[in-house]
C-alpha cells in the first residue's frame, strides 16, 4: 500500500536557553528572514509530502500562520495547529490530527524536524523517507567529534564511553506514526520524563531505529551564540 508521509515541523517551544523573551526562538530572524520559514522552506519543496504539519504555541498560531502567507507562495499543503507541553506531546498532537483528519495506519510516515534546525537537506529529508519506510524507524546523526563523558553526580566522571561507538542525534526522526504512538501511549510518567527526544520512544522498549547521516551544519540553534553561528552558515551558503 502506498504511503502517507507527513512533514511534521516542531515549533511548539518557548525558547527559554535563548533568553528572547520577545519571541520564541524559532521566530526570530537570519538572513532577514524568520529560522522557522527556512525549515519550511525545506520541507516545502520536497515532493514527497501529503501535507505539512507545523505544530507552534498557541500564542504564535495566527503569528505563524501569517508569516506562512508571507513568505510561502504556494501554502495550500501546510497545516498550522498547537503544539503540546513537551517535545512528544507536540508529537502526538501531530499524530493525533492526521488520524482525526486523513486517518492512521501501519504505512503512515512521519518526518519529525525541529523547526530550529533551518539547514536540514533534501538529502538528509529524502533518506529519513526512504529509512522510516525500510526500517520503520531513523534518527539523523553525526559521530561525535569530542570524547564523550558521563557523569552521574555532575562532579566527577562515571563513564568515558568509546567514541567511536558515540553520535550526536539530530533530526529529522522518522517513524511510522500509528507504531510510534502505541508504545508512547504505553511508558510510564517516569519513562516519558527522561526523554528529549522521540528516537528514545522505541530504543527504552528495545525496537530498532536505524541511523540516517547527518551534518555538522545541521546545528540546533539553541543559544544567542548559535544565531551567529548560523548567520555564518547562511553567509556560506
Ligand atoms: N513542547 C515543545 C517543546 C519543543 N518543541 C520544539 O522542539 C524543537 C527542539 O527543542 P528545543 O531546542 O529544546 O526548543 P525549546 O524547547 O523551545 O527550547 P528551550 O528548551 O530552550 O525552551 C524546537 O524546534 C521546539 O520548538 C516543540 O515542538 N514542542
Ligand atoms: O528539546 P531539546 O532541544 O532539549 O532537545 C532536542 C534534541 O534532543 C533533538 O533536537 C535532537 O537532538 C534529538 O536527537
Amino acid at each position: 500500500m502506498a504511503n502517507n508521509i507527513f512533514g511534521i515541523i516542531l515549533a511548539g517551544g518557548q525558547g527559554t536557553r535563548m533568553g528572547n523573551a520577545e519571541r520564541p526562538k524559532q521566530f526570530m530572524e537570519i538572513g532577514r528572514k524568520p529560522i522557522i520559514v527556512h525549515t519550511i522552506e525545506k520541507f516545502v519543496i520536497h515532493s514527497a509530502f501529503d501535507r505539512i504539519i507545523v505544530l507552534s504555541p498557541k500564542a504564535w498560531i495566527s503569528h505563524t500562520k501569517d508569516l506562512i502567507r508571507k513568505y510561502i507562495p504556494d501554502h495550500s499543503d501546510i497545516i498550522v495547529i498547537p503544539g503540546g507541553s513537551t517535545r512528544n506531546e507536540t508529537i502526538m498532537n501531530a499524530i493525533r490530527y492526521i488520524e482525526e483528519n486523513f486517518g492512521l495506519d501501519d504505512d503512515t510516515i512521519i518526518v519529525t524536524h525541529d523547526s530550529v534546525r533551518p539547514f536540514v537537506s533534501h538529502r538528509m529529508i529524502e533518506e529519513n523517507i526512504q529509512a522510516a519506510v525500510e526500517y520503520g524507524a531513523c534518527d539523523t546523526v553525526i559521530p561525535a567529534s569530542d570524547t564523550i563523558v558521563e557523569s552521574q553526580d555532575h562532579k566527577f566522571i562515571s563513564s568515558i564511553p568509546d567514541r567511536s561507538a558515540m553520535y550526536q542525534g539530530q533530526t529529522p526522526q522518522s517513524f511510522r506514526a500509528k507504531k510510534l504512538r502505541d508504545i508512547y501511549a504505553g511508558l510510564s510518567s517516569a519513562e516519558k520524563e527522561i526523554l528529549t527526544d522521540a528516537c528514545k520512544i522505541l530504543v527504552l522498549k528495545g525496537e530498532k531505529v536505524h541511523l540516517v547521516e547527518g551534518d555538522v551544519t545541521n546545528i540546533k540553534i539553541t543559544y544567542p551564540s548559535d544565531i551567529r553561528m548560523a548567520e555564518a552558515i547562511m553567509g556560506g551558503k
